[in-house]
């Protein structure tokens, strides 16, 4: 099993790094693919495992896929199948996203019900909710969940949390129903609205989406079209944080600043230097980091998937930072390996409180997950000693050429 070790203490890092394309973007617009009955061209898709592994699904649907470099061109003409096989949906909980989908162009799906993962049980009820609230039957099995439509119908749905899956999913399904579809307290992350973009590229009728009231007229049919997806606000974060743990100085290139408002603010906070360019943000890191408190919440608020990569950094940070995750109700098994580390955190309930320490020390650790899996390079970056990351298919779920990325920055970072 391969494995990433990383020099700590090699320096601040410094140069251009350039974002891929988004995971989370490109993982909901490829399920949406399914919805055109004829080819479409997805531009900026990254090259990576969750990526592989939706393809998989499509393909298992009888899509015909053909990748050329990032470029995915598909072709759902001919659905041959409902069912998305349990071999799939096991390695990505997102393989879920074909339901809605499938639902409006097949009238039924027979999706493994996900499980849940490390960072909480993830219930996929709201979407469920949502497929019934437009006419669908959905009857549970054998861990699969079966669903048929006779008359798709738009309809009122009101969220009781704005989650991202659920509104992806429900306005995908919405897209093809007959009248208008209101989803309430609906999530508003950039990734909805590029999702939106994208279905509205090929002919839907959705308004309102990067707002909580997304309304969806619903369309006989969808056509083919040409699509580029947006650039990785949480990889693009993840470099962020690189640049100030390391007090370097890192131009990150193909990034939106707008989607990434609310990280650059607690990193002022910390005391980087910030600046925005067209397509590009410079960050400039201070000495050492200034503790702050941060709480996940819904986009616009602090993503959930910037928290482990915060609180590596905060790990090192002057003074007392107390982290607090809302969003997933155990997202904190970085915090035991970090602690490996020499971090001083305490696990309160949903906060981390964290004493900054002067240095980490390297320890051989583990990708819990994504995210924590960057949390512990980024830790790895100031440790005294070589740090040992192992389960780092995690790391490739969601981040396209990490090492060479890193070493590009000057980090001492090697895979093997
Ligand atoms: C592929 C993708 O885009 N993944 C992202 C997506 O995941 P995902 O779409 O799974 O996240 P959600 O927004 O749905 O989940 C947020 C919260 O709502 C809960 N919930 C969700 C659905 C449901 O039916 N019932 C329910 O209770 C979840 O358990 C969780 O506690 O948004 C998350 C929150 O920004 C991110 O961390 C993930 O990286
Ligand atoms: C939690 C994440 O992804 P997923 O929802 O696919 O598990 C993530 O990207 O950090």
């Amino acid at each position: 099993m391969e494995k990433i070790y990383v020099t700590g203490k090699s320096g601040p890092l410094q140069g251009t790094v350039k974002v891929s394309g988004a995971k989370n973007a490109a993982l909901p617009i490829l399920a949406a693919a399914l919805l055109c009955k004829g080819t479409t061209i997805i531009d900026e898709v990254p090259q990576l495992e969750d990526v592989n592994v939706m393809r998989g699904v499509l393909e298992s649907l009888g899509a015909k896929v053909k990748v050329e470099g990032d470029t995915y061109i598909i072709d759902s003409s001919n659905l041959t199948s409902s069912t998305a096989p349990y071999e799939l949906v096991r390695k990505m909980r997102a393989s879920f996203l074909v339901m809605g989908p499938l639902l409006a162009r097949l009238k039924e799906a027979n999706i493994s019900m996900p499980g849940g993962c490390a960072i909480g049980t993830r219930p996929i009820d709201l979407h469920l909710k949502g497929f019934q609230a437009l006419g669908a039957k959905i009857q549970t099995d054998h861990g699969c969940i079966e669903g048929r439509v006779d008359n798709l119908v738009g309809n009122r749905v009101y969220l009781d949390f704005p989650s991202v899956g659920a509104t992806e999913n429900i306005m995908m399904l919405a897209t093809m129903a007959e009248g208008q579809t209101i989803i309430e307290n609906a999530a508003a992350e950039p990734e909805i609205v590029d999702l939106a973009n994208y279905l509205n590229s090929m002919g839907a009728k959705i308004r309102g989406a990067g707002t909580n009231v997304i309304k969806i007229t619903g369309v006989k049919e969808l056509t083919s079209n040409r699509y580029t997806v947006i650039p990785d606000r949480i990889e693009a974060g993840t470099y962020m944080v690189a640049a100030v743990i390391t007090g370097g100085d890192v131009l990150i290139t193909n990034c939106i600043y707008d989607h990434l408002k609310p990280v650059i603010a607690k990193l002022q906070e910390c005391g980087a230097k910030v600046f925005e360019d067209e397509n590009t943000i410079r960050v400039i890191g201070n000495n050492r980091p200034i503790g702050v408190d941060v709480k996940t919440l819904p986009y616009p608020g602090f993503p959930t998937d910037m928290q482990p990569q915060m609180t590596a950094l905060l790990a090192v940070a002057e003074g007392t930072s107390v982290v607090t995750e809302t969003v997933f109700e155990n997202r904190f098994m970085h915090v035991d390996e970090l602690k490996r580390m020499n971090a001083k955190i305490k696990i309160r309930e949903r906060s981390a409180v964290i004493t900054g320490v002067e240095s980490l020390k390297a320890a051989p650790v583990y990708a819990t997950d994504l995210r924590a899996g960057a949390a512990l390079i980024l830790a790895g970056l100031v440790a005294e000693g070589v740090t040992e990351i192992g389960n780092i298919h995690h790391i490739d779920r969601g981040y396209v050429d990490i090492v060479n990325k890193f070493k590009g920055l000057g980090a001492k970072i090697e895979r093997k």
